[in-house]
């Protein structure tokens, strides 16, 4: 296991040393489970919305041109690995992955047991202790009460600060919201975003419609995704 934390200004600790290195000591049982949370919460959804970016970059290509120009601007002709600034400057590319992960939202339902009532002044409804209760994130984020008729259309900058001021916080809850949201949040998007940078500045991405999906707890699509790549 080889995870390694970034921009440290000292030698970089792998996950384990940190585990090992806190004031808490953990039985094996307990470091298994934690490698356990960290590689299959933050494995598969970041490799979904990286594929699914990538196939939606695929399709519109003019968002794919607009991403190039933005790498352009940051790296020149240079295919050198992207820094903590660089990552900060890629502004566009984090309003589409953001699109993207509105639009295939790859943990599409999240689950809740309820043990307090809780009531809804909106709905005028309680929901009672000992219920078990599911947020949809998937149709949250198609809501076109939310997000406008266009609810289905890949627009990117609908994530523009200026198009995002009357938003409710939770109107986007990839990451879910509140107590229990991801912890891995911050480095999910430095993995997507340094990834996709590599990726589009050295290749072409074509792609066609994703097809019919599913959710086996994450969001899969049925027939995988049909892309072609080349190299600039
Ligand atoms: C795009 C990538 C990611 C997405 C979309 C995502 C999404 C989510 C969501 C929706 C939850 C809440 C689930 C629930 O409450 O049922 C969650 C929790 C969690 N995520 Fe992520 N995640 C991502 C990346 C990561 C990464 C990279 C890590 C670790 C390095 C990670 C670690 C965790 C952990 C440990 C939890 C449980 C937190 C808790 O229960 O307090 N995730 N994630």
């Amino acid at each position: 296991m080889n995870f390694l934390i970034f921009f440290s200004v000292e030698k970089p600790k792998s996950v384990l040393d940190l585990l090992f290195g806190s004031e808490i000591e953990f039985t094996n049982e307990q470091l298994r489970e934690h490698i356990d949370s960290i590689t299959i919460a933050g494995n598969d959804t970041t490799a979904l919305v990286i594929a699914y970016t990538l196939v939606l970059l695929g399709i519109h290509q003019d968002a794919q041109d607009k991403v190039l120009q933005e790498q352009n601007s940051i790296f020149g002709n240079s295919k050198q690995g992207a820094t903590k600034e660089d990552l900060l400057k890629m502004n566009y590319l984090e309003r589409v992955i953001k699109e993207t992960m509105r639009l295939y939202t790859v943990v599409p339902i999240i689950a809740r047991n309820i043990d307090s009532d809780i009531y809804l002044p909106h709905n005028d409804i309680t929901i009672p202790s000992g219920a078990g209760a599911v947020v949809g994130a998937f149709a949250l984020h198609r809501s076109q009460a939310v997000w406008g008729s266009n609810a289905d259309e890949f627009d990117p900058d609908r994530f523009l600060p200026e198009r995002s001021i009357n938003r409710h916080p939770a109107a986007f809850i990839p990451f879910s919201y509140g107590s229990r949201n991801c912890i891995g949040r911050k480095f999910g998007m430095i993995i997507m975003k340094s990834l996709i940078s590599s990726i589009i500045r050295s290749y072409k991405i074509e792609a066609s419609e994703v097809g019919p999906l599913k959710i086996e707890i994450l969001l899969f699509p049925i027939n995988g995704h049909q892309i072609k790549i080349r190299k600039r």
